[in-house]
């Protein structure tokens, strides 16, 4: 197959406003369709190439093989962007036999769901951390103290978890033991339980009766359905170990197989993915591309120093950045945190900026304190404004964002005046609510199923969660043969469409049907979630009891609720756009992997130990603000500069840096110097707004 000269012309009008992709790299990169690594710089065009390469080959498509695409990414996110870029005009890419997805998600439906089936005779019914650490948490509880002997599970864990941990209190303790229970993992193959990478229990050790009691409890998740993502990679590995004809099945759908942020998979991604496709008979292209210095994700709570991927030649890179400006490039380049040499010895990866604006703007630094937090947004606005970003074509396409490390606290605590997004940004604090399967209230589900999109398919699909979790609390199962076994398994969805379509217990399809049509309508399009709420507490209190044959117990009625409890969110976030004028997002840097934004305003927030990004990187003789070499060695400053080097590299206009005036203050002179616009928010500044350009 080759790539066609007139669909590369195609992508650069779709993708890139007309400009041409150069034939030095990024042509031969599009072109070619032999195994390799891409790597390179922040905003060097890397998913651009990916999605023009895409578009390319699903011009291709159908291949005469049978043979389809694979593409893979860390983050949903991500997932997205690519959806937004290239579904509508190559819809044929999204559909069977390929598929485009996140690593977890093509782990969960080519192996782990198919394992989970096979092994436990239920399908993935709930894939998330959060839920699966509750259920921890629920078995802590469940567990006895024993003084008698043998010693019980609770008793046994107290002393290995905390082994070794000086004089600690008994709450430290207990706390040990439940953050044990959330994280270890459990090797269903060679039955080991693994805790912090080293050997915990073992099935064939001295504390079998342990091992087994702790992997009793995993495998009854298991057959509920309940899974963490880690979960999933074991399970995959079984079912390739038990089923090898996986791999050549799969190596024979996906000829091509691309992955993007390479650098944020973990070991057990990478390696699951080169045990399918990476092997000496493999026919499949696999592409893999990314930028070592931006791995920030980990599957725990920390932040990653290395990256997990070793590139393997050949390898191909991609000078230069598009998204950039030189004034931006120039910071962002000194955040880089492992530069490598080339073969002539030069310094391998450098961020030059190559976007060229009318008027060049300088990077700002903004210097604020405590009581003077609250002014940050609106100082952000006021230079959008004044440039009048707004207007721009990158304005209205990408956004302005508000970004920090951390957003926030995970305790109750006081927190010394110390800040996070979520104390200086008040919208954010009441914006908790992400898009997840599963809620804890009827009134949740009918407003919290898509922030973004509102679709009737995402409605529909919330209405249904919500039904099927009813049925579970109700402990309703229904019954499936597995392996010629009859077993019992909770209803999802489709089962449950399934019974309803069998018309038993008086169930009628055609008017359940016509229902959910409505209130899908009524929610997405009318928004009128309160009036659906009590259409569906009717119906859920008549004919669904009756069809599934169950009396409501309390818990369903406290999920249920008396009445529709409004979430002011979901209002709220519109009534801000329209009264704001100009919509400024406010996240995670994690959230903002890979995105491009027209302003970016990054805030340091407090993470650990020294607590903020400034006094983290700024060392006494190497300040990568004033454009020195890092000198950063530790833990917390390494992962700091990767941060701001993410944070840094979203703009392509103007980037800010909102830095407490205490961490600078001495040094406010180099840093004009070097180029920083300075604008002090303090108290003690001199403009008649009290915000003050520096001159
Ligand atoms: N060859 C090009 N010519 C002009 N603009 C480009 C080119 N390649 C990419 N761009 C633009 O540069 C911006 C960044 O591109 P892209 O997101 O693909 O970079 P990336 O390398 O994937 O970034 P990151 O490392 O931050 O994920 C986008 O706005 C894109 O449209």
């Amino acid at each position: 197959m080759e790539i066609k000269e007139e669909h590369i012309r195609e992508t650069e009008r779709l993708l890139i406003n007309g400009n041409l992709f150069d034939t030095d790299e990024r042509v031969p990169f599009i072109k070619n369709l032999d195994s390799c690594d891409l790597l390179a710089v922040p905003g060097s065009g890397k998913t651009t190439v990916l999605l023009a390469k895409l578009y390319c080959l699903a011009k291709h498509l159908p291949f005469k093989d049978g043979s389809g695409i694979l593409v893979l990414s860390h983050t949903n996110t991500a997932v997205n962007e690519i959806e937004k870029s290239l579904k509508k005009v190559v819809p044929i890419l999204f559909e069977y036999p390929n598929f485009v997805g996140t690593v977890q998600s093509f782990v969960n439906k080519f192996l782990a769901n198919p394992a989970c089936f096979l092994k436990y005779g239920s399908y993935i019914h709930q894939n998330d951390n959060d839920i699966y650490e509750k259920e921890a948490e629920k078995f802590y509880y469940s567990l006895p103290w024993k003084n008698t002997e043998p010693k019980g599970l609770r008793n046994k864990l107290f002393g290995k978890v905390n082994h070794g941990k000086g004089t600690i209190s008994p709450d430290e303790k207990q706390q040990n033991v439940i953050e044990f229970l959330k994280y270890f993992e459990l090797d269903i193959i060679e039955r080991k339980i693994k805790y912090n990478n080293k050997p915990f229990y073992t099935f064939n050790g001295t504390a079998q009766p342990y091992y087994l009691e702790l992997e009793q409890w995993k495998e009854d998740l298991f057959s509920k359905g309940i899974l963490n993502y880690r979960d999933s990679f074991y399970l995959g590995d079984w079912f390739i170990e038990n089923n090898p004809r996986i791999t050549s099945l799969l190596k024979k759908r996906f000829k091509y197989v691309f992955i993007d942020e390479m650098q944020d998979l973990e070991k057990y991604q990478i390696d699951i993915i080169d045990k399918i496709f990476y092997t000496p008979e493999s026919q499949s292209t696999i592409q893999r591309i990314g930028d070592i210095n931006q791995s920030i994700y980990n599957s725990g709570k920390k932040v990653k120093v290395e990256t997990d991927w070793q590139p393997r030649e050949p390898v191909m890179y991609l000078r230069d950045s598009y998204r950039l400006t030189k004034e931006n490039a120039d910071i962002v380049n000194f955040f880089t945190l492992d530069r490598q040499q080339d073969e002539n010895g030069n310094q391998r990866f450098v961020v030059n900026g190559k976007r060229e604006l009318v008027n060049a703007i300088k990077p700002h630094l903004i210097l604020f304190d405590k009581t003077t937090k609250g002014k940050l947004k609106e100082k952000f606005k006021e230079l959008i404004k004044e440039n009048q970003l707004d207007q721009t074509v990158e304005g209205k396409k990408y956004g302005f964002k508000i970004i920090g490390w951390s957003a926030k606290w995970e305790d109750e605590e006081n927190h010394d005046g110390k800040f996070r997004l979520e104390d200086i940004f008040e919208e954010y604090k009441k914006d908790n609510s992400s898009i997840k399967e599963t809620y804890t209230s009827l009134s949740e589900y009918l407003q919290y199923f898509d922030k973004n999109k509102r679709t009737l398919k995402a409605a529909r699909k919330a209405i249904l969660n919500a039904l099927i979790h009813i049925l579970r609390i109700e402990n309703k199962k229904h019954a499936v043969t597995v392996r010629r076994k009859d077993k019992e398994r909770y209803y999802t969805k489709k089962d449950l469409i399934k019974y309803i379509q069998e018309e038993k217990n008086g169930s009628n399809y055609e008017e359940f049907k016509s229902k959910l049509y409505k209130w899908s309508f009524d929610l997405a399009v009318k928004q009128k979630h309160e009036e659906v709420y009590h259409c569906i507490k009717d119906f859920i209190n008549s004919d669904f009891k009756e069809w599934f044959g169950f009396e409501i117990t309390n818990e369903t009625q406290n999920f249920i609720g008396r009445n529709f409890e409004k979430l002011i969110q979901v209002e709220d976030k519109q009534e801000n756009k329209q009264k704001e004028g100009i919509n400024i997002e406010i996240g995670t840097v994690h959230s903002v992997k890979g995105q491009t934004h027209c302003a970016t305003m990054y805030v340091e927030t407090a993470y650990q130990r020294p607590t903020y990004e400034t006094q983290k990187i700024i060392k006494n003789t190497s300040n990568p603000l004033l454009f020195h070499e890092h000198n950063c060695n530790g833990t917390y400053d390494k992962q700091a500069l990767k941060m701001m080097y993410v944070g840094f590299s979203r703009p392509t206009h103007l980037l800010c840096f909102a830095v407490l005036k205490e961490n600078v203050k001495d040094k406010i002179e180099n840093y004009k110097n070097a180029g920083w616009e300075i604008f002090d928010l303090t108290e003690n500044g001199n403009d008649k707004n009290n915000i003050n350009k520096l001159h």
